[in-house]
C-alpha cells in the first residue's frame, strides 16, 4: 500500500479527530496552561520569602483553635512562616492568619485551591470524565504524530500556513505534554509507588501537625492537606524535607518523588523554567488547536454560503462564458431592483442549491460553451444539484446561445433540466436567444413582468460591446514553417482610427460574411497602451475535401490570406470582464496559454509593463516544437529579461528531447506553483483548447492534493469554485 493511497485517509483522520475532540483539546490545554503558572509562583514565592521558619507550636494551636469552629482542609505558612494561608469551606475560617497573634488578616485564601480546582478539571473537566481526558491524549499525540506526514514545512500567512509552522517548528515541546500525559495513563515512568497507609480515624491537620512534630523538624513546613483514607499529607521544603503521610498511627515518608515523567508533565523538574517551558507548550497547543479549527471552519462556512443581499425575494443568477450572461443579469437586476423588487445578484457557481429556498423566485440568464456545455464557472452548481435539494423553487430561464451551433442553447437546456430534476418548478416557460440577445432579453423582460407580475423599472440591454473601423495594417508569421511541420499562426496588427477603450483578453468580434456566425478572437493588446491598435493571434484553420484540395477556415484565411494589408473590417470590440488581467498591475498572476491560446498574454505582459510597477508573472506556454512553434518567443524572452515577466516555463509536446505537455510542466513546479497560489493569492488564466484547460485543471487540482493536505475529490472541488470565484479563469475553445 503506498502513502499516496495512505495520506488522504492521514488527512481525514487529523481533520476529524481534531474537530471532534477541539473542546475537550482547549479546556485541557487552557487549565494545562494556568497549571503552568504553579511552578512559576511557587518558585518564585519561596525566593521571595527566603527560607520558611515556621513557629510549630504555636502554629499547631491557631489550626487546632480554627479546627475547632469548623474543617480546615489545607494550611500553607506564608511571609516567612509569620503567617499561615488556610483552606477552608467555612468563610469565617478561610483566609490569611498571623501566626503569633491568631488574628485574621484577609479573608480570601491564597491561590492554592485555585490550582487544586484547576488540576480537577484538567484531569476531570470536573465532570467525571477522567477517560474522556486520557482519550484525549492519546488522540491529540496520534495527529500530533501524523501532522508532519501531511505537508512540509512551508511558510505562509494564512491560517494554515501558521498551523503548519507552529506544528513543525514547535513540534518536539508540543509534545512533550500528550507524550508524558500518555506515559502517566499507561503508568510509564511514574517513579516508585509507595503503599498509601491509611488512616483508622480520620485524622486533623492540627492532629498530623502535632504527631509529626514528635519525629521531624518541621519549622520548614511548605503545605498540609488533607488526603485520601483520611490522612493528611505534608510537604516540608529543606534538606530533610519531602511528602510524609500522617496517620492516627504515625508518620510515613513517601519516597522515590513524583518521577521524571510527572515532573515534566506539571513543568516542575525546575521551577520557573519548566513552568515557563509547559506555558510555551499550552500556548502552542492551543495555536495549533484554534488555527487548524479555524482554517477548517472558514473554508466550511465559504463552501457552505455565500453572501447574498439579505432580505431579497429575487435571486438574479448567471451562468457565463465570455460575460454577456453576466451583464444582462446584472442590467435584470437593476430593472427589477428599479421597479421597487427586493433583488441579489449571483454567480450561479458560487450559490448553493440549498441557497435557492431562500428566494420567491430564481431568474437564471444562462449561455453556452463548448458543444452545448454548460459555462465552466457553473459547474459546482451542476454538481451539487441533488434530486430534492431545491424542491419547490421557482425559476425561470433566459438561454443564450447561437443557432449555427449543433447544441442550440444546449448549456441553458441542460440547467434547466437538472433544476427541474432537483425539485424546481418553472415559473415561465424558457425564452432562447439567438445571436445578439438584447431583443431576446427585452421580450423576457416583459414575459415576467406579464406573466410572473414582476415589477420592472426602466432598463435597457446593456451595450454588447463597441462596433468599430478597422484597419489591417501588419501581419508577420510566428511559426516558423523551415523549421518542419508547425502550425501556421499569425500576429495580426489592426488599426482603429479613433482611440478604442479595450483590455486584453477582450474579444474581437469577427463576421467572415453576412449572416454569418461571428469568430471570437482573444484580444493581445491594450488600449492602455495604444487605445488604436488592437493585436491578434491568430491561427490558420485548413482542412482538406474529398479531392485533396486545401480549404481555410472563413475568418482565419480571410485575416491571414484573403484581405491585403490596408483592408478594411467591421468589428466588434466585447468586453471580456472574467479573462482581463487583474485592475491592480502588482496583483499575481499565472498565465497559461497553447498554441494560439496564448494569444491575450502578450497583452497581459504589454499592459503591467506600461503601467510602470507589474506584480510578479508566470507564464506557462506549450506548442508542438521548441524550434518551429516557439510563439512570440522574443517578446516573452525581453519581458523575462526586463522583469515584467518573472518566470517563463516551456512545454514542446513533440520535440524528442522535451515532449511534455503543460500539464507535466506545473507538476514538475509543483512547489512553486503552489506558493504562487496560496502565499501570494496569484490569479490563473488558462487560454487554449478546452482538452488543454481540462488537464490544467487536474494539474492544478493534483498539486491541491499534494501540497494543500486535501484529499482528491476535494481537491477538484476547490478548483472548481476557484473556477466559479474568477481566481482560476478560463477562456476554452473547441
Ligand atoms: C467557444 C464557444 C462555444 C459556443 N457553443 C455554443 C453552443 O454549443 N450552442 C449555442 O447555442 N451557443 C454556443 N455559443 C454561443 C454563446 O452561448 C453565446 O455567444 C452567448 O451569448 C455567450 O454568452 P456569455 O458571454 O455569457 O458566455 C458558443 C460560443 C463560444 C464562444
Amino acid at each position: 500500500m503506498s502513502f499516496a493511497f495512505i495520506k488522504p485517509l492521514l488527512i481525514s483522520f487529523h481533520r476529524w479527530i481534531s474537530i471532534v475532540l477541539a473542546p475537550v483539546f482547549v479546556l485541557v490545554i487552557l487549565s494545562g496552561a494556568i497549571l503552568s503558572f504553579r511552578p512559576i509562583l511557587s518558585d518564585l514565592s519561596s525566593r521571595s520569602a527566603g527560607t520558611v521558619t515556621v513557629d510549630v507550636a504555636a502554629l499547631g494551636a491557631l489550626i487546632g483553635k480554627l479546627e475547632a469552629q469548623g474543617p480546615v482542609s489545607a494550611i500553607s505558612p506564608a511571609e516567612g512562616g509569620t503567617s499561615v494561608d488556610v483552606v477552608s469551606d467555612a468563610a469565617d475560617i478561610a483566609g490569611r492568619w498571623d501566626i503569633a497573634s491568631a488574628t485574621r488578616t484577609r479573608t480570601a485564601a491564597g491561590g492554592g485551591d485555585v490550582f487544586r480546582t484547576v488540576e480537577m478539571f484538567h484531569k476531570s473537566l470536573l465532570l467525571g470524565l477522567g477517560l474522556v481526558v486520557e482519550a484525549a491524549s492519546f488522540a491529540m499525540l496520534a495527529i500530533m504524530i501524523a501532522g508532519p506526514f501531511l505537508a512540509w514545512l512551508r511558510f505562509r500567512g494564512t491560517l494554515i500556513g501558521w498551523h503548519m509552522a507552529i506544528g513543525w517548528c514547535l513540534l518536539p515541546v508540543t509534545l512533550l505534554s500528550p507524550v508524558t500525559a500518555v506515559l502517566m495513563t499507561l503508568g510509564v515512568g511514574a517513579g516508585a509507588r509507595v503503599p498509601l497507609p491509611r488512616a483508622e480515624r480520620p485524622v486533623a491537620i492540627s492532629r498530623a501537625v502535632a504527631t509529626a512534630a514528635h519525629d521531624m523538624d518541621l519549622t520548614q513546613i511548605a503545605t498540609a492537606r488533607r488526603f485520601r483514607g483520611g490522612t493528611v499529607m505534608l510537604q516540608v521544603a529543606g534538606e530533610k524535607g519531602g511528602a510524609f503521610v500522617v496517620t492516627d498511627k504515625g508518620v510515613t515518608a513517601l519516597t522515590g518523588g513524583p518521577g521524571l515523567v510527572k515532573q515534566i508533565h506539571e513543568g516542575t523538574w525546575a521551577g520557573v523554567w519548566s513552568g515557563s517551558l509547559n506555558l510555551v507548550v499550552s500556548l502552542a497547543l492551543l495555536g495549533l488547536t484554534v488555527t487548524g479549527f479555524a482554517s477548517w471552519f472558514g473554508r466550511w462556512r465559504r463552501n457552505r454560503s455565500v453572501p447574498l443581499a439579505a432580505g431579497a425575494h429575487i435571486l438574479v443568477a448567471h451562468a457565463s462564458q465570455t460575460g454577456t450572461a453576466a451583464r444582462l443579469a446584472a442590467a435584470t437586476a437593476e430593472a427589477l431592483a428599479g421597479g421597487g423588487e427586493k433583488v441579489a445578484l449571483a454567480q450561479l457557481g458560487t450559490v448553493k442549491p440549498a441557497d435557492l429556498s431562500r428566494f420567491r423566485l430564481v431568474l437564471l440568464i444562462a449561455a453556452t460553451t463548448g458543444e452545448g456545455h454548460v459555462p465552466d464557472g457553473a459547474r459546482p452548481f451542476v454538481k451539487a444539484l441533488r434530486p430534492g435539494t431545491i424542491a419547490g423553487v421557482r425559476f425561470a430561464v433566459l438561454g443564450l446561445g447561437d443557432q449555427s451551433y449543433a447544441h442550440f442553447c444546449g448549456g441553458a437546456e441542460t440547467l434547466r433540466t437538472q433544476l427541474l430534476a432537483a425539485g424546481g418548478i418553472e415559473a415561465a416557460p424558457m425564452d432562447r436567444a439567438d445571436g445578439n440577445p438584447a431583443a431576446a432579453w427585452a421580450a423576457w423582460i416583459e414575459t415576467l413582468q406579464a406573466v410572473l407580475g414582476l415589477r420592472c423599472g426602466t432598463s435597457s440591454a446593456p451595450m454588447g460591446g463597441q462596433h468599430v473601423a478597422l484597419t489591417l495594417k501588419e501581419r508577420h508569421r510566428l511559426d516558423d514553417p523551415a523549421e518542419g511541420e508547425t502550425q501556421e499562426t499569425w500576429s495580426i496588427l489592426l488599426e482603429s482610427e479613433e482611440d478604442l477603450a479595450f483590455r486584453p483578453g477582450d474579444l474581437l468580434r469577427l463576421s467572415p460574411g453576412d449572416g454569418e456566425r461571428e469568430r471570437a478572437y482573444s484580444i493581445g493588446s491594450s488600449s492602455r497602451v495604444d487605445p488604436r491598435r488592437i493585436e491578434l493571434t491568430v491561427r490558420l484553420h485548413t482542412w482538406r475535401d474529398e479531392a485533396g484540395h486545401e480549404g481555410f477556415g472563413r475568418a482565419s484565411g480571410q485575416l491571414i490570406r484573403g484581405a491585403p494589408t490596408g483592408c478594411h473590417f467591421h468589428a466588434r470590440v466585447d468586453p471580456h470582464p472574467t479573462f482581463n488581467p487583474p485592475a491592480d498591475p502588482t496583483w499575481p498572476v499565472i498565465m497559461i496559454g497553447a498554441g494560439s491560446g496564448i494569444a491575450p498574454f502578450p497583452g497581459f505582459i504589454g499592459e503591467r509593463k506600461a503601467s510602470g510597477r507589474p506584480g510578479p508573472a508566470w507564464l506557462f506556454f506549450g506548442n508542438r516544437y521548441r524550434n518551429g512553434d516557439f510563439l512570440w518567443a522574443e517578446r516573452f524572452k525581453a519581458a523575462a529579461k526586463d522583469g515584467s515577466l518573472t518566470r517563463l516555463d516551456t512545454a514542446f509536446s513533440r520535440d524528442a528531447t522535451d515532449g511534455k505537455h503543460i500539464q507535466a510542466r506545473l507538476e514538475e513546479a509543483s512547489e512553486e506553483v503552489w506558493r504562487w497560489l496560496m502565499d501570494k493569492k496569484a490569479v490563473v488564466y488558462i487560454c487554449g483548447r478546452r482538452e488543454m484547460a481540462r488537464g490544467v485543471e487536474e494539474a492544478l487540482s493534483a498539486i491541491l492534493v499534494a501540497h494543500g493536505k486535501v484529499a482528491p475529490d476535494a481537491a477538484h472541488d476547490e478548483v472548481e469554485r476557484w473556477i466559479a470565484e474568477g481566481r482560476i479563469r478560463i477562456d476554452a475553445f473547441d
